[in-house]
């Protein structure tokens, strides 16, 4: 009779990383290359509706998706929705070979990970690692710097996302330099010198062209401490060892290196990142009929020049009946074609430092011929 494993823990991939630096994207690259597995995907977003699920949604088969929206994932204590989602999760946790779960680009990753290590939890998963995802030309830009150029953002805003930012590289194993197409070796070098500095502790340095990375830099590290190897093979041949190079793409000196000890996270000897600038806010607009895209786009870019907006993400539908996302990461605006979704309204999720919902809706009514409100 085969009886269950109790000893096997199912290893779980934190990926984090600022508002808009390709979370999402990543993730949904990663899953397309992850057919063999049976992965449970945690997604938390900032805002109180959910744009990510929507996007993550259209994948396919192999992937249960959990959507946390709304707050900041195991922050509220107990019974918050992520401890309620992993428990979840723990009742049928061998029907699923790894979980992945992309926090709020708001959020470090300490508060999971602490979770994680609690005793309703510690022994049934296990963190394999925490990746970030570093937007890499606007690090360039300075735009995680407190004292970084004057932007429309104020320098209280820069402080905060700089503290974010910081507090997500801190505990990061791998940090992934992504957006990186069109910059020069010279740039990528800055970047890497820079996320060294700032963050010693991290393990792997990993470049990442167009949000794509190899399952094998990025799932079945087991950076945390050992666990049973033999239940599954790792993804896709996770590397056996850790010591040597996890990628060398270009030839760069130092993306990855083996001082594995010095880079042991130990969260009783940190300070957690707790608490959340309440300065962070979002808010979510709703648009009547059909919408011009590059119209809104143009409206959202400007926008995001005047008003301390960081991200904006939505659907629209338009005049010919077809569905747009729409994606601002400060004044750089995308629009793709996106899945039809039944019923949908046009919506768009805004996220700043202090934004006025009232002067930012004017702003779109002034631009828009319908309404936005
Ligand atoms: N040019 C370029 N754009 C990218 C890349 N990765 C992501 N993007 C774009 O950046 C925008 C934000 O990407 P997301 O993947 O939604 O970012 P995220 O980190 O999940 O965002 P939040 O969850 O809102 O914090 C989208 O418009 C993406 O298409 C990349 O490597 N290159």
């Amino acid at each position: 009779m085969n009886l269950p494993d109790t000893t096997f823990r199912t290893p779980v991939t934190l990926m984090s990383g600022f508002l808009g630096s390709g979370k999402t994207t990543l993730l949904n690259n990663l899953l397309r290359q992850t057919h063999d597995r049976t992965l449970a995907v945690i997604v938390n977003e900032f805002g109180e509706v959910s744009i990510d699920g929507a996007l993550l949604r259209s994948r396919e088969d192999g992937v249960e998706l959990f959507d946390v929206s709304g707050g900041l994932l195991a922050y509220g204590g107990d019974d918050d929705a992520f401890r309620c989602t992993l428990r979840a999760l723990l009742a049928r946790r061998h029907a699923f070979d790894h979980v992945l779960i992309e926090t709020s680009g708001l959020a470090a990753p300490t508060a999971v990970m602490v979770a994680l290590q609690s005793p309703d939890f510690a022994e049934a998963f296990t963190l394999d690692a925490t990746l970030v995802v570093v937007d890499t030309p606007l690090l360039l830009e300075g735009a995680f710097d407190p004292d970084g150029p004057a932007q429309v953002a104020g320098a209280e805003l820069r402080r905060s996302a700089a503290q974010v930012f910081d507090a997500q590289l801190e505990f990061a194993d791998v940090a992934i330099l992504n957006k990186i197409g069109g910059l020069s070796d010279a740039q990528l070098l800055q970047a890497e010198a820079d996320v060294r500095h700032r963050a010693p502790r991290v393990r792997f340095l990993e470049l990442a062209h167009d949000a794509r990375l190899d399952t094998q830099l990025t799932l079945g590290l087991n950076l945390h401490g050992a666990r049973r190897a033999a239940h599954h093979a790792p993804v896709s041949g996770a590397p056996g060892d850790l010591s040597g190079p996890l990628h060398d793409h270009t030839g760069l000196d130092g993306h990855s290196h083996g001082d594995l000890d010095a880079h042991v996270h130990s969260l009783s000897t940190h300070q957690h990142f707790h608490e959340h600038d309440p300065g962070w806010q979002s808010f979510r607009l709703t648009g009547a009929g059909a919408q011009d895209p590059q119209a809104l786009a143009t409206a959202v870019r400007n926008v995001a020049r005047v008003f301390p907006v960081l991200r904006v993400k939505g659907f629209v539908t338009d005049a010919a009946g077809q569905q747009h996302a729409l994606q601002a990461v400060r004044s750089r605006v995308d629009l793709t074609p996106a899945p039809a979704r039944a019923d949908a309204p046009n919506e768009l999720v805004f996220i700043g430092y202090h934004v006025s919902r009232k002067k930012v809706t004017e702003a779109l009514g002034r631009a828009m011929p319908g309404r936005w409100e």
